[in-house]
């Protein structure tokens, strides 16, 4: 099928708003950014992130100014010695603008910490696991607030814990498993200030973005505040917490449930649902990854330029960025389409949200909105079970829309209804409505689900692979993510079917092994891990010892409490022992 330009997909299937407005200051960065591969070349060190990331020491004018008078050669490059002095001159060093703070609810030995982890390797790494936590606690320095002209990063009251690394910042679906670890490591307070942070966004933008950075206003991610919220309720029973957020939670669902995001469809009887879809308010290139983005999109026309624009941010709003699952031709990255997909994780991400409001509304005593969740998410589970499931392969699959076959509602004459089919690739993905809990207790479809996912070839000796297909995105084969090989686990646990549950144990023994290797054999902690075998280290992005990666620490310590660890059985992989 051909790609369409933007605006005839405008014109075939509904309306669209997108804003492309840069700021001064992001401006400035991208072009040194662009600047900064020109003259030092993209090697692996080059990290475009990095220069957008680094607060400026004077005003954006005086550094333009600066930079416009650097000496450039013919070609019009930057002497990479002049340049490299220009940005030390000009600019402090990325990460500078938090300062580090130990967290007051931090105890290096907590007490009762993980009492069926018997195994002293075990218990050794878990205790190196927790006190990773000093080193990814930190909070926004208050220059950020004073002058924020200078500063891509946004303002925050509460320490904040970020996934490390590169990533300086906080980001909002890392933020579920960086509380999850939290809650295990006894630091209610610190858990329940990242809880905060996050409504504080959605008070400021209606939603939480992507992360705490200025160039992500423009997207979320998945949206699991509620379950944060529900996670950290579940430790305090204070009902305070849950009265300041039910009017954020009632926002953000909003947000992903108007126009743009949400879409309407009719099933195979003609009834018609809603579902939402990711969608980013963006259609240039990243300014984290400025130079990489001009790359993909080189010799495409203005407007299929845009709309590739927009489908990478889009796949970034969707946290798997990016995968084969948002590709027309698989192997091929300009062939994303993500926005004209209705993703089966998101429709049970939301499910989730509904059921967490109708709970928190009855704790409180509101019936109004008890009702009126109850009744969305019956209708969600309606509409995922009719538009996503496969009776016969026992998942649920994305829906890819047409764009340019839709009609009109036959209830208002307006509406858009889009045209769509199921895609039948296996993800890892297809399994997160069981997590979500989308069919009911004691539901036998749970057994097919299981057994489905177990024939899928994602069941891999080191966790659950992310997809089948190896194209060298990141979130693609062999990798397999911290996040969902803990949605995974969690669900399969649940299923209430004993196959489920020794399945779910057998998956996080093997993957908290092969965690285990990457920490004490190569000393980093890795954000995935290669599923393919318990040993092997590879998959992706290596990290400073120092650091972490934030999710990685909340699946290692909240497996560990779950499953616990014998005295007698060795924690390393057989390859190693
Ligand atoms: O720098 C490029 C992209 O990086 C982020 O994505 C990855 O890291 C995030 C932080 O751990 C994680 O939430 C996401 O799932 C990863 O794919 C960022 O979220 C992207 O928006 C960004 O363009």
């Amino acid at each position: 099928m051909a790609v369409m330009g933007l605006e005839t997909l405008v014109a075939a299937c509904g309306p669209v708003g997108l804003s492309t407005g840069v700021s001064k200051l992001l401006t400035l960065l991208v072009t040194i950014q662009a600047a900064a591969l020109a003259s030092f070349g993209g090697g692996p060190n080059f990290d475009p992130k990095y220069f957008v990331d680094i607060p400026l020491r004077f005003s954006v004018n005086e550094t333009a100014r600066a930079f416009d008078a650097l000496p450039r050669s013919q070609n019009n490059t930057i002497e990479p010695r002049e340049l490299d002095q220009f940005v030390k001159e000009y600019f402090n060093p990325p990460g500078s603008d938090l300062i580090p703070s130990t967290p007051k609810d931090f105890n290096p030995n907590p007490p009762n910490f993980l009492p069926r982890v018997q195994n002293l390797s075990a218990r050794s790494w878990a205790l190196q696991i927790h006190g990773l936590w000093l080193e990814l606690t930190r909070k926004v320095s208050p220059s950020v607030a004073k002058e924020p002209n200078l500063h891509t990063l946004v303002p925050l009251s509460h320490p904040v814990v970020v996934p490390g690394a590169r990533f300086r910042e906080v980001y909002y679906w890392d933020s579920y498993w960086v509380i999850k670890g939290l809650l295990v490591s006894g630091m209610l307070d610190t858990a329940t200030g990242v809880v905060e942070n996050l409504m504080e966004l959605v008070e400021k933008y209606g939603f939480v973005p992507n992360g705490a950075r200025i160039y992500y206003e423009n997207r979320s991610q998945p949206p699991l505040l509620s379950m944060m919220i529900r996670a950290v309720y579940g430790k305090t029973h204070d009902q305070t917490l849950l009265k300041r957020a039910m009017p954020v939670l009632l926002k953000e669902y909003a947000f992903w449930t108007s126009e743009p995001h949400e879409v309407r469809v009719r099933d195979k009887y003609g009834e018609e649902h809603r579902l939402s879809r990711f969608w980013a308010n963006w259609n240039t290139p990243r300014p984290e990854s400025f130079t990489i983005d001009l790359n993909v999109t080189q010799g495409m026309n203005k407007t299929r330029q845009a709309q590739l624009y927009h489908d990478i941010a889009t796949a970034a709003e969707s946290g798997w960025d990016f995968s084969s699952r948002w590709m027309e031709d698989q192997q091929n990255l300009r062939t994303l389409r993500t926005s004209m997909i209705i993703p089966a994780d998101l429709n049970a991400y939301l499910f989730q949200m509904e059921k967490n409001i109708e709970y928190f509304a009855k704790v409180l005593g509101n019936q109004t909105i008890e009702t009126r969740f109850a009744s969305a998410a019956k209708d969600r589970q309606r509409a995922i079970q009719r538009i996503h499931w496969s009776r016969k392969k026992g998942q649920w699959f994305d829906a890819w829309l047409s764009p340019t076959r839709c009609s009109l509602s036959k209830s208002d004459n307006r509406t858009v209804i889009y045209e769509w089919k199921q895609n039948q690739l296996t993800y890892a993905s297809n399994f997160i409505p069981l997590w979500a809990g989308v069919l009911p207790k004691g539901d036998m479809r749970k057994e097919k689900v299981i057994e489905a996912l177990n024939r899928s070839g994602l069941v891999q000796p080191a966790g659950i692979a992310t997809s089948l297909r190896n194209t060298g995105q990141q979130w693609d084969f062999p990798n397999a993510w911290a996040p969902v090989v803990d949605m995974i686990i969690e669900g399969l646990d649940a299923s209430g079917f004993a196959r489920g549950k020794l399945m779910a144990k057998e998956i996080a023994r093997n993957w908290l092994r092969s965690n285990y290797v990457a920490f004490e054999q190569v000393g980093k902690m890795i954000e995935k891990y290669d599923a393919t075998s318990c040993g092997k280290i590879g998959g992706g992005g290596e990290y400073n010892p120092q650091t972490g990666f934030g999710w990685s620490n909340g699946v290692v310590l909240s497996l560990l409490q779950k499953y616990g660890w014998p005295a007698a059985e060795p924690f390393l992989c057989p390859e190693f022992s």
